[in-house]
């Protein structure tokens, strides 16, 4: 438990040591990753987030997204649980808990199936995820079979291996500015 919160921090230090620069530069080689893949172009739904802080930039993916009249949603916060609004433009979202961009609650939605963009501090080639240990993510997709997740994230923030929990949920794909790579 304490390694958890040692790793953590160091793969948070390391995000956040990232210039302005390295991080337009590596995100946006990311979502050309994103675009070309076949999950993005075959996706009609797709639950989204706004980055936070140093987190990969994503908006990009986003504009493309409904420029190709994708529906697109975010996450907000309510306690201890998320909630997806669907949004058309970066208008709708207004500074919420954490700090995070969250969407107006205008149009909520709940889909059996979509995709879905994991943001999180730490990955590895195994599909383990580390977010900020508040356990959203995990909570929200349990039993949700049919959303295939995606995490998102620097080559940077990739480990050998994280330790793992019995309420952690795996992402099947994950994509860095190297690549898209499946789980194992
Ligand atoms: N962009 C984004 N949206 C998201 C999440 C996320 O990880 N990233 N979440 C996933 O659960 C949920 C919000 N949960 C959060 C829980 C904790 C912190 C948090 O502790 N933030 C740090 C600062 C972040 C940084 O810049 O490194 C802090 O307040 O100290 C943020 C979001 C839903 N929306
Ligand atoms: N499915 C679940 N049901 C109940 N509690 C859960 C579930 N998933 C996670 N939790 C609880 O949430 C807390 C944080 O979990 P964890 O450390 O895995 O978060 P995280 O995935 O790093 O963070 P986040 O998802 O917020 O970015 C833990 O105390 C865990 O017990």
């Amino acid at each position: 438990m304490m390694e958890k919160k040692e790793i953590r921090k160091q793969y948070k230090m390391l995000r956040n040591k990232m210039s302005e620069m390295e991080v337009k530069e590596k995100s946006d080689r990311i979502c050309q990753n994103i675009i070309s893949s076949n999950l993005f172009q075959q996706a009609e739904r797709i639950l989204a987030y706004a980055p936070l802080g140093n987190e990969v930039d994503i908006r990009p993916v986003i504009e493309e997204g409904w420029r190709q009249q994708k529906r697109i949603v975010f996450p907000k916060v309510f306690g201890d649980t998320m909630r997806y609004f669907e949004i058309s433009s970066f208008s709708q979202l207004k500074e919420g808990t954490f700090h995070v961009m969250e969407p107006v609650e205008t149009n909520p939605v709940d889909w059996e199936e979509a995709l879905v963009f994991v943001p999180g501090v730490a990955f590895d080639r195994q599909g383990n995820r580390m977010g900020y240990g508040k356990g959203y993510y995990d909570r929200f997709f349990e039993g949700k079979t049919d959303c295939v997740k995606v995490g998102v994230a620097y080559e940077l923030q990739v480990a050998d291996q994280l330790p793992t929990e019995e309420n952690d949920l795996p992402v099947e794909y994950l994509v860095t500015e190297k690549g898209v790579w499946k789980r194992q």
